[in-house]
């Protein structure tokens, strides 16, 4: 009888695994760059810095996830020449064990290539970098499954770093949905307060209006959305509220899947979820709230008058799709989708299957 060789993971618990083990190279390299001294800031466009970290590990990441999954669409934050050498000992190939050592939830056991999009944000938190408040620095790789965010991996390269030399530097957290989180303890916030994280460095007078409709006891201002999404599931903010279009998809990938995973919620500033998809817009022109409980209280203390400037994921595909439809029946009516085109402009552009 002809021997089954060993059985191979379902492509989410290979992705997740790849992905988690390339996150600790990622952390090597951001702190090696930081201690070489010369980060190699560029603005990208307004207050939008870019360092040499976030190019080195973009390349370090996507190429190691191409070279292991080279039929699933990858999208990652900085704009890089794909001519670029990438070095050898950027490539990862080994998976985490401890990843493919979990029972993948049945939901996933036939989820194939074209079904996968992976988001990676090679740091998040990099104004912060460069001001040297290190903790709010993660990288993220996020997994969606069909638009939908399932697994995701935030890895915090500085975790520990003021805690003295005896405590490890660097931490992986990653989840998958109907499977969990890992790599942290799970805490809930004080009952008897109403902590609001939100941005540090990209707040304008309706940020700032809106996290102040959230009745807030305390306000955190922190850089990162990887870093405000471990503050709701470590206990320390009830809810991370940011009205901006600023975030993209790469920002909220995986710390929604972490955080969905244990419960909690991350949506767009009108509740309707946020997608993932390939041809989806790459800005989060819906906003973000995230919570770990009472999603919906924060939800309605968002003002209508804020509510009514953005335009959630699902809106924007049914407009365009809507157009396209008023376009194919009759062709001499005037086009008008001047809103998606908007949206989608001024998206940088993506470093997708070039290696
Ligand atoms: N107005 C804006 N322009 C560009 N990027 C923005 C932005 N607002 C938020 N972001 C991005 O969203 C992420 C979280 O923002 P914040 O730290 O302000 O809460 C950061 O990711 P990166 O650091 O990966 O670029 C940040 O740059
Ligand atoms: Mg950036
Ligand atoms: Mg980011
Ligand atoms: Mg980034």
């Amino acid at each position: 009888m002809a021997s089954t060789g060993p059985t191979v993971p379902p492509l989410i618990m290979r992705i997740l695994a790849a992905s988690v083990a390339v996150s600790h190279r990622a952390g090597n390299i951001i702190r090696d760059i930081l201690k070489a001294g010369d980060l190699g800031i560029v603005d990208k466009g307004k207050n939008d810095l870019q360092t040499e970290a976030d190019r080195a590990v973009q390349r370090c990441i996507v190429a190691t996830l191409h070279r292991h999954f080279p039929r699933v669409a990858i999208f990652g934050e900085e704009s890089l020449d794909p001519g670029d050498r990438i070095p050898d000992d950027y490539i990862v190939k080994e998976l985490s064990q401890d990843v493919l050592s979990h029972v993948c939830p049945d939901i996933y056991k036939n989820v194939s290539d074209d079904q996968v999009v992976i988001w990676v944000d090679p740091l998040d938190g990099t104004a912060e970098f460069t001001q040297g408040l290190l903790d709010h620095v993660t990288v993220l790789i996020g997994v969606a499954v069909n638009g939908e965010a399932r697994g995701g991996v935030v890895y915090q390269p500085y975790y520990n770093y003021q805690s003295g030399s005896d405590a490890g530097l660097g931490r992986c957290i990653w989840g998958l949905i109907g499977l969990g989180s890992f790599g942290f303890t799970l805490k809930s916030p004080p009952a008897n307060k109403n902590i609001i994280t939100t941005t540090r460095s990209h707040a304008d007078r309706i940020v700032t209006e809106a996290v102040n409709a959230c009745e807030p006891t305390e306000i955190v201002k922190v850089g990162g959305a990887g870093h405000k999404v471990l503050l709701l599931i470590e206990g320390k903010a009830h809810a991370y509220v940011f009205a901006s279009k600023g975030c993209k998809k790469w920002d909220t990938c995986a710390p929604e899947a972490v955080l969905h995973a244990v419960g909690g919620r991350l949506t767009d500033l009108l509740g309707n979820p946020i997608l993932y998809h390939q041809q989806v817009q790459h800005r989060n022109a819906g906003g973000v709230l995230a919570t770990l409980h009472n999603h919906q209280w924060f939800l309605d203390r968002i003002p209508a008058n804020i509510k009514s400037t953005f335009v959630s994921d699902t809106a924007s595909e049914e407009m365009v799709r809507l157009q396209q439809q008023a376009k194919a029946s009759a062709s001499s009516v005037p086009s008008g989708d001047t809103l998606f085109k908007e949206g989608s402009s001024v998206d940088p552009p993506e470093f997708h299957k070039t290696l």
